[in-house]
């Protein structure tokens, strides 16, 4: 049985992710979003000089010891002094406030001296001090946040202040989940002889919804093959982008998924993958639809969509494809066998920095050893082992 390379894999499926699309959302639903146009300044910040301190505006050369400025007016933040500054005068000022014509510098108050309607001054005074220019923070038509860029909590904040209330990013897929299984019952119903609860929906819907617009979970249905076909049937009717289903996906006499499928009208791109957990992954398309079969494994169905399905959505979205971390190992690894292990792991803060410390559980029904891991050391093919120090690379499973 012949098993594709995981990089082949992954190449074959980025070719049927279709091109990024955009659609406008408001600024306060952006955050998390994928910017699809470069975010341009509309105007110029500060729209005008701007005081950086409390203090008072007036002409650096006028201020001469034993000199005093006659007070003239003030400049508050959203209402500017609206006369000229003269030789000799001077302007109350406050943060954020407009410079006035004239003016060219900024005093802070503790360094002035106030004497009824003059003031005189501590300190020399330098031409431009505590002015923020007008256009020194961003000039109108400047790109401020590249396309490709997600939309954090900074980048939203910019956003703002560039009075971009409405952001054009890139649209998400509509993703259908679907739990195969004559064994499998939902979390919370009570569990009969021989029945398994089915957890797989319940770790793929939070690691692919930031990418989504709707993960649709459509629960259980059993290896029944009129059940399964009347339920893909349902789900293709439907308004999705990419099904995913999970079990069934092996060899077995029960494993009838891929048979259905096809039947269905998926045509299948590749099975099988030369890789450890997730070997039996299908990838296929109905039409526009992206269908992935995962095994039934909790371990494999969580790998391979780290590994396979979080690589499609980031394409989708346009999000350049992240660099895989490199750490030094905090204990040494087993020898891997001829497929490529993507092995739990979990990062760990020591005095030498952060490291990846191996999880030695390799059953790919192990569920409760991906409780603490949070990363997946990348073992090559045929990999001999490593010793504790080596640099490795691996994958971070909760970043974007
Ligand atoms: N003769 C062979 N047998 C198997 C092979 C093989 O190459 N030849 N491959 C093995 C590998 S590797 C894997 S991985 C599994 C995958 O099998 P399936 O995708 O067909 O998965 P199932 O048989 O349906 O289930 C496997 C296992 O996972 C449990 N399961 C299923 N769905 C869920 C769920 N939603 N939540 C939690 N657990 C689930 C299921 O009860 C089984 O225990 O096949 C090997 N066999
Ligand atoms: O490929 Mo399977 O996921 O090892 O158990």
């Amino acid at each position: 049985m012949s098993l594709l390379p995981v990089d082949d894999a992954i190449a074959a499926i980025l070719q049927r992710v279709p091109a990024p699309t955009a659609e406008r959302v408001p600024l306060s639903q952006a955050g998390g979003r994928v910017l699809a146009e470069p975010l341009i300044a509309a105007h110029d910040q500060p729209p005008f000089h701007a005081s950086a301190m409390d203090g008072y505006a007036l002409r650096a050369a006028d201020v001469v010891e034993g000199h005093r400025l006659s007070l003239i007016g003030t400049s508050q933040a959203g209402a500017g002094f609206s006369g000229r500054v003269a030789p000799g005068e001077a302007v109350r000022i406050f943060t954020g406030a407009p410079v006035p014509e004239g003016a060219d510098t900024v005093i802070m108050q503790e360094e002035a001296l106030v004497d009824g309607s003059h003031v005189s001054f501590t300190a020399p005074a330098r031409p431009g001090h505590s002015v923020r220019p007008r256009g020194n923070d961003f000039a109108r038509g400047q790109q401020l946040i590249a396309p490709g860029t997600r939309m954090g909590a900074m980048q939203l904040s910019v956003a703002a202040a560039a009075n971009s209330a409405i952001l054009n990013v890139a649209r998400r897929p509509r993703i259908a989940l679907l739990a195969t299984g004559d064994e499998l019952v939902l979390p919370g119903d009570p569990l009969g002889p021989d029945q398994i609860v089915a957890s797989n929906s319940y770790g793929l819907a939070p690691l692919l919804s930031p990418y989504a617009q709707s993960v649709d979970d459509h629960g259980i249905v059993g290896d029944e093959r009129a059940k399964l076909r009347s339920k893909l049937a349902d789900i293709f009717a439907g308004d999705l982008d990419i099904l995913i289903t999970t079990g069934g996906a092996s060899v077995g006499d029960h494993d009838i998924v891929q048979e259905l499928l096809l039947e269905m009208g998926v045509t299948l791109d590749f099975w099988r993958i030369n890789m450890r957990p997730g070997k039996p992954l299908m990838f296929g398309t109905r039409g526009k639809t992206l269908v992935f079969g995962l095994p039934g494994n909790p371990v494999s169905a969580m790998v391979t969509a780290i590994v396979f399905i979080k690589p499609a959505l980031r394409r989708w979205l346009g999000y350049a494809e992240p660099p895989t971390w490199r750490l030094p190992l905090a204990a040494a690894t087993p020898p891997n066998t001829a497929r490529r292990h993507f092995m739990r792991a979990r990062l760990v803060h020591t005095p030498n920095g952060p490291q990846l410390e191996p999880i030695a559980q390799t059953d790919s029904g192990h569920t409760s050893s991906l409780g603490g891991a949070n990363m997946l050391i990348i073992q090559p093919e045929g990999d001999p082992g490593q010793p504790a120090g080596t640099t490795i690379e691996a994958l971070s499973i909760d970043a974007f």
